[in-house]
């Protein structure tokens, strides 16, 4: 616990393609929106874990958030993701944990194309 804060954890996804400058695009902004949706600081993020689908190699999307200028005391990490017959291509999947107030309704992002992944969760 942190204060009157409590632990969240908010999911998020993006389809990008595999060119470093979109996967720097499309991190940036899934990022931004996640900290947008939940009116969320970065002082009060714990950590950020990237999953990346082993079709997007030119750019790690921890790397790419960071050299972004965002997040830039925080404890990145990026992994490969799950390798699934039928899976999603060139998917980055986000994980963050972070302190907000317990009354919180959290608000998940899967957008550019990432939707049909969780439709229940489209805004
Ligand atoms: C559906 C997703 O893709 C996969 C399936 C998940 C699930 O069923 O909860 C979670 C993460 C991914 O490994 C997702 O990213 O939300």
């Amino acid at each position: 616990m942190m204060g009157e804060k409590q632990l969240f954890a908010i999911r998020g996804a993006v389809q990008c393609r595999n060119e470093a400058a979109d996967i720097t695009d499309q991190v940036s902004g899934l990022y931004d929106e996640i900290l947008r949706l939940n009116s969320l600081d970065e002082e009060a993020i714990v950590s950020v874990v990237f999953s990346v689908t082993g079709d997007l190699d030119e750019k790690n999307p921890a790397a790419a958030l960071r050299q972004s200028g965002r997040a830039q005391n925080l404890a990145l990490f990026a992994v490969q993701e799950a390798r699934v017959k039928g899976g999603l291509e060139r998917t980055i999947r986000v994980l963050i944990h972070c302190y907000l107030p317990p009354e919180t309704e959290i608000r998940h992002s899967y957008r550019n194309g990432a939707e049909v992944l969780r439709p229940d969760r489209a805004p």
